[in-house]
């Protein structure tokens, strides 16, 4: 990735602030008593949070915590043993990954799966397939409808790469690109399904300081300009820190606190379980504070 990324463009901005001034913004993202265990194990236990209209919610936690199991059943992968999710007044528990997705909830991956073969340009139509009429079979087909059709999505999905900074890169194949880039491809495969509330798992992990530096910024910009709720979980506690207006922290698949991120960096519990100490370690080394080190990303 370069450092030459522009500021995300403006026409989907103008979109959410007119949707916002309806006062039709995403609707909360409602978790009540989720509990899912496996085999005895009990991976989440009567975990409790909202995604609040607009806002970046973190769920964070030492490894093991439960983190990746309450994104899984958050997007449908596993089924809840007890418990609700819901969107609004739709409710989402023991849906299908797909219906989830249509009712406006998008998630990325923690590992890529883009093919090296299609370019980011068809890799980001993907993401459009749930909001086709005539399908893009009928586009194959040459009719009419179809085509306006498509010609519709093609410019939206040029609107939503400008938006990340990737419209010089739509020809090529997403599979070849640097793993920053690949990344943004992802989120913009998401973006281009048009959620309300998009679900970002590890969404930094692995990227260079500058790579982190611009998608902490592009979601950042997600919540500020497109009005998409996120919720994010992140290893790196000095961007949890800057983008989170609130967080979770899950520890053995407990919610063991919550609240601003200011909240969760002073509570001792917190410290304890990210210390594996009794409380009197340093808090802030953990959450990216003064002494962040090399993971403390600068991100405003
Ligand atoms: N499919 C599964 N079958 C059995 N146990 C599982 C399964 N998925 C997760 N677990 C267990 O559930 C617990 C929570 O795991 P989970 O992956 O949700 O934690 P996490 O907070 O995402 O950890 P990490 O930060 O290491 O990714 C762990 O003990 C894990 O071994």
């Amino acid at each position: 990735m370069t450092g030459t990324h522009s500021t995300p463009d403006a026409a989907p901005e103008a979109r959410a602030k007119t949707a916002r001034a309806a006062g039709s913004g995403p609707p909360p993202l409602t978790v009540s008593g989720l509990t899912v265990r496996f085999a005895g194990l009990t991976a989440l236990d009567k975990v409790s949070f909202t995604v609040e209209p607009g806002s970046i919610h973190a769920v964070i936690g030492p490894n093991g915590a439960g983190k990746s199991t309450c994104f899984n059943v958050l997007s449908g992968v596993y089924r809840a043993t007890e418990g609700s999710v819901r969107l609004g007044t739709h409710e989402l528990t023991r849906m299908a990954p797909e219906r989830i997705a249509a009712l406006g909830v998008a998630r990325t991956f923690q590992n890529l799966a883009l093919s090296e073969h299609s370019s980011v340009a068809d890799t980001l139509m993907v993401g459009r397939h749930r909001l086709t009429r005539t399908g893009f079979l009928g586009a194959g087909l040459r009719l009419p409808a179809a085509r306006r059709e498509e010609a519709r999505h093609r410019e939206r999905m040029r609107e939503i790469a400008a938006f990340l900074g990737l419209e010089k890169h739509l020809g090529f194949p997403a599979g070849v690109l640097p793993y920053g880039l690949q990344k943004l491809v992802e989120l913009g495969r998401a973006l281009c399904m048009e959620p309300e509330v998009l679900l970002l798992d590890e969404p930094i992990a692995g990227m260079t300081p500058e790579e982190r530096r611009h998608a902490a910024a592009v979601i950042s910009s997600v919540r500020e300009n497109l009005g998409i709720s996120v919720l994010l979980v992140e290893h790196d506690m000095g961007v949890v820190m800057r983008l989170a207006d609130s967080v979770t922290v899950l520890d053995f698949g407990r919610k063991i606190a919550e609240g601003t991120p200011e909240d969760v960096q002073n509570d001792p519990e917190v410290a304890r379980a990210y210390l594996g100490s009794d409380g009197d370690g340093d808090p802030a080394s953990s959450f990216g504070g003064p002494s962040a080190g090399p993971n403390d990303t600068g991100a405003a």
